[in-house]
């Protein structure tokens, strides 16, 4: 390989003895210059967890050709595991319903490069953010929902996504719940960001759920999405502090910077496969 190309390799596996020293002598073995590595044993669920970023070098075989190596080591610990080419944007299709400010931030990333990704279209349910978008130069698909039939929607939408064919789906304040099938097609590949500290507050309108509760911190989750409304694997969250002279449009607004920080660390960790699996919960390396 030509020594400009960076892969990450990230895997998942029952912890033993021997995994860290297999991987890096299997790279070492193939003239791999690791430049991050991070690992980590769960001692609850006891699956171990690795990220290791490396530089092929001149004597490297060709990707394919390592991974068909690699598979014997995957083999042996019984890894689940990926080589991701750094040089492959993911896909991003950003789903937004009318409250804009988490899909302009990630625009706003994706326009200055911070976040290295393909953005092929941008689904809503509401026609409001259809000039925002086609002003990004970004297609715009409007498929309104139907209270009556919400299927006929999702049926479209699952078509447009089938044919967009994205590595990643963001609900950026997309306000639909999405059904058990789509969920399933788009398990692992599809973040939402709540806006609340999850657990507290699921479900719509949890900033005035937590102002009749009274808290003293407002926040913001970023989850993968699951059939189980807002209860998917947490990526990341955030907190601000708040006091009795808040009114809820005061935690509206006030939620929107946290909301955008969140989502779009949470993108950033996804698409740079920092976040792997851990039963109902993340190993996110940093
Ligand atoms: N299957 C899932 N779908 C969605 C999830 C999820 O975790 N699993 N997250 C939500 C986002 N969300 C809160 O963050 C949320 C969105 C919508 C609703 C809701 O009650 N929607 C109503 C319609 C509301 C409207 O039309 O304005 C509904 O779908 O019947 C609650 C929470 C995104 N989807």
């Amino acid at each position: 390989m030509d020594g400009k190309q960076t892969i990450t390799l990230t895997i998942t596996c029952p912890d033993t003895v021997g995994i860290v020293a297999a991987v890096s002598g299997f790279l070492s073995e193939h003239d791999a210059f690791i430049t991050e590595a991070a690992q980590y044993g769960d001692p609850f669920s006891k699956r171990f967890f690795m990220r290791c970023v490396f530089i092929p070098g001149a004597l490297c075989p060709p990707k394919g050709e390592l991974e068909k190596r690699f598979s014997m080591i995957a083999q042996r610990f019984q890894m689940i595991w990926h080589m991701y080419d750094a040089a492959d944007k993911p896909r991003v299709v950003v789903l937004v319903s009318k409250f804009g400010h988490c899909l302009n931030d990630l625009l706003h990333r994706y326009h200055t490069g911070s976040l290295p990704v393909e953005i092929p279209a941008i689904i809503s349910n509401h026609p409001d953010m259809q000039s925002q978008v086609e002003w990004n130069k970004i297609p715009f698909h409007y498929l309104p929902v139907d209270k009556t039939d919400k299927t006929r929607q999702e049926r479209a939408l699952i078509a447009l996504l089938d044919d967009l064919e994205p590595d990643l789906v963001v609900l950026a304040r997309y306000m639909q719940i999405l059904s058990p099938e789509l969920c399933a097609r788009l398990s692992g590949h599809c973040i939402n960001i709540h806006h609340s500290f999850l657990p507290s507050f699921k479900g719509a309108k949890p900033y005035h759920q937590a102002h009749s509760r009274g808290v003293k911190l407002i926040g913001a989750t970023a989850h993968y999405v699951t059939t189980d409304l807002d209860e998917g694997p947490i990526i990341d969250q955030a907190v601000e502090r708040v006091d009795h002279t808040h009114t809820p449009d005061d935690l509206v607004a006030m939620g929107r910077d946290i909301e955008n920080l969140v989502l779009s660390r949470a993108v950033r960790y996804h698409i740079e496969h920092r976040v792997l699996m851990n039963g109902a919960k993340t190993v996110v390396f940093k």
